[in-house]
């Protein structure tokens, strides 16, 4: 990524470069003035302009109409004093955003936005609303941001982009639309994705008040009054991606191991608890590498995980796609096959064995030969919770070290 920043002030210039260059990891070229800053688009290209809005050469905000029309960039701008005409006459040329130079924070807000509209890129937005107009001022200022914006004429519609687009991470809905209003798209949305997977704002112009608590309460991470101003829009939609995020870590946190990335043992309980005593058929395996403690002890604990990170990976590419794998912790795994009786989660699990022992693990220490035991136990009816399984397979897995390590024991 590489920015450009157009700043006549050098003090500016440089503390942004230097936050920009130790946050973002990009590269950030400067230019004084708007003559300096003419011959760069034509060298480089930015993903973003930040200019100053009054420039020796350009002292009227010329730059940011320069930078959307000619460079054909996002254009962010700073300011010391913005009056009301220029902040109307820039929202309306359709900038990014703007930013006062007040403080320190004001800098780290640029660095932010940078980030944001970065991501962005990557994030889909779903717009419904009846209303042509209002559809596509709100797609206008989605696209100012870089989001990739797709629309819906009412809520039934709506379902029907959300179903055949998964990762739509954002839906912005209207209250009175035919069909299928807001609050029943809310209803029925919920019902399929939860609060991780989607975020939705709701809007209306409709003036009664107790609205924007009932979206709220149909499951809408917020709502916005129409006619709204850019700005607003703009908080209010990055403030609702900013906790969408922050959920999604907590999730992350909460079910993935942080060395592995493979799913926890609280992941692995809440996914699986049923499947014990279903109907259907179910088998585990418990994983314990062999003689791991050697492999830290010689090699020290950056090859352990280096090993453990590498196992996992094999484990996933492995499993991962059609059954649960989670790491229990230390050097012990579990993978959850769902569907499969235990002889066949024997068969795979054997044949992953021979793999794992055949294809040396390269580390900072050279080539590792890894051998793991692995005990299975599948489900029967009078199982009735999974530890019962689990003692079952650790059963199996210590008869497996008995009898040698490297082995498999249904
Ligand atoms: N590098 C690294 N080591 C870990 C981690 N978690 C646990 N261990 C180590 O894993 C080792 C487990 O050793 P043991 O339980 O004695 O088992 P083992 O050496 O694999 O021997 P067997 O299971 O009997 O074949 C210990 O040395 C732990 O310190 C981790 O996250 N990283």
């Amino acid at each position: 990524m590489r920015i450009l920043i157009v700043e006549d002030n050098e003090a500016v210039s440089k503390v942004l470069r230097h936050l920009l260059m130790q946050e973002l990891h990009c590269e950030v070229d400067i230019a004084a003035d708007v003559s300096s800053a003419n011959a760069l688009p034509e060298q480089h290209s930015y993903f973003v302009v930040v200019a100053e809005l009054n420039l020796p050469d350009a002292p009227d905000g010329e730059i940011a109409q320069l930078v959307l029309m000619s460079y054909q960039t996002p254009c962010i701008v700073l300011s010391s004093n913005l009056d009301a005409r220029q902040r109307k006459k820039l929202l309306k040329l359709g900038i990014a955003d703007y930013v006062l130079k007040e403080n320190r924070f004001s800098y780290e807000y640029v660095v932010k936005l940078v980030a944001r509209l970065d991501q962005n890129q990557h994030v889909k937005v779903l717009v419904a609303d009846d209303s042509v107009v209002s559809r596509k001022f709100v797609k206008v200022l989605l696209e100012q941001q870089l989001f990739t914006v797709l629309e819906a004429c009412d809520g039934a519609e709506a379902i029907t982009v959300l179903n055949e687009t998964p990762d739509i991470q954002l839906l912005i809905t209207d209250y009175n639309m035919p069909n299928v209003d807001g609050f029943e798209l809310i209803l029925k949305v919920r019902e399929k994705f939860s609060r991780e997977d989607l975020a939705i704002i709701g809007l209306s112009n409709d003036t009664d008040e107790s609205l924007s608590a009932r979206f709220i309460k149909n499951g809408a991470n917020d709502f916005l009054q129409k006619p709204f101003v850019h700005e607003e829009f703009h908080c209010r939609v990055l403030n609702t991606l900013d906790s969408l995020d922050m959920i999604r870590s907590l999730w992350e946190q909460a079910n993935r191991d942080y060395l592995t990335k493979a799913y926890t043992r609280r992941y692995f309980f809440t996914q699986h608890e049923k499947d014990v005593s279903d109907a259907g058929q179910f088998a585990l395996g418990l994983i314990d590498i062999d003689f791991f403690k050697k492999v830290n002890d010689t090699h020290g604990h950056d090859v352990g995980d280096q090993v453990l990170f590498e196992f996992a990976k094999r484990l996933k590419n492995a499993f991962g796609q059609h059954f649960t794998v989670a790491r229990f912790g230390g050097e012990e795994f579990v993978v959850a096959f769902k569907g499969l009786d235990g002889d066949r989660a024997f068969t795979v699990m054997d044949k992953f064995r021979q793999q794992v022992n055949s294809q040396p693990f390269i580390t900072d220490a050279g080539e590792l030969t890894i051998s793991f035991s692995c005990g299975i136990a599948k489900a029967e009816s009078t199982d009735t919770n999974l530890d019962t399984l689990l003692h079952r397979a650790d059963l199996c897995l210590y008869e497996a070290k008995e009898a040698g390590r490297n082995k498999v024991v249904l």
